[in-house]
């Protein structure tokens, strides 16, 4: 007599936030379209405006919005890094104009470059963290 194990296997999903500057949000719609189906594997947290802006081009997209940046979204994106529960973070950053919330910014860079997550800041980047999707960590 022969006993056969059984064993079914839940994946978990790594999680993916995308944050876009006001100037960068058409270019951030544009790449999530292009990447539906790719993006459609991840668990998907935005800042609020960004989130907004993806859910209106991709309504079947699912994707959590917190709260817009200068209100604490990307402070809510970096407790999320802390946690370990985003592994990728793909921030579409507008050089050229000044931000009241700049030091937000730089903390959820900070915390993207502690733990050691891959972090795109503009599309050309955002483009080989997708290609290479199985070095996003998976949430612990
Ligand atoms: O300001 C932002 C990131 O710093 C983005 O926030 P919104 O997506 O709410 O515009």
């Amino acid at each position: 007599m022969s006993i056969t194990m059984v064993t079914t296997t839940v994946p978990l999903r790594p999680a993916l936030a995308l944050v876009a500057h006001d100037q960068k949000k058409d270019d951030m719609v544009r790449f999530a379209v292009a990447h539906a189906d790719r993006l459609s594997a991840y668990d998907l947290f935005a800042t609020g405006t960004t989130g907004a802006r993806i859910a209106e081009a991709l309504p079947n997209l699912p994707i959590t919005r917190l709260k817009s940046g200068p209100l604490g979204g990307d402070q809510q994106i970096g407790a999320l890094i802390a946690e370990e529960r985003v592994s990728g973070l793909i921030f579409f950053v507008d050089p050229l104009t000044p931000m009241p919330h700049d030091v937000d910014v730089k903390a959820l860079t900070r915390l993207a470059e502690l733990y050691n997550i891959p972090m795109a800041l503009n599309r050309a980047t955002a483009e080989l963290v997708l290609a290479n999707h199985g070095a996003l960590k998976r949430p612990i």
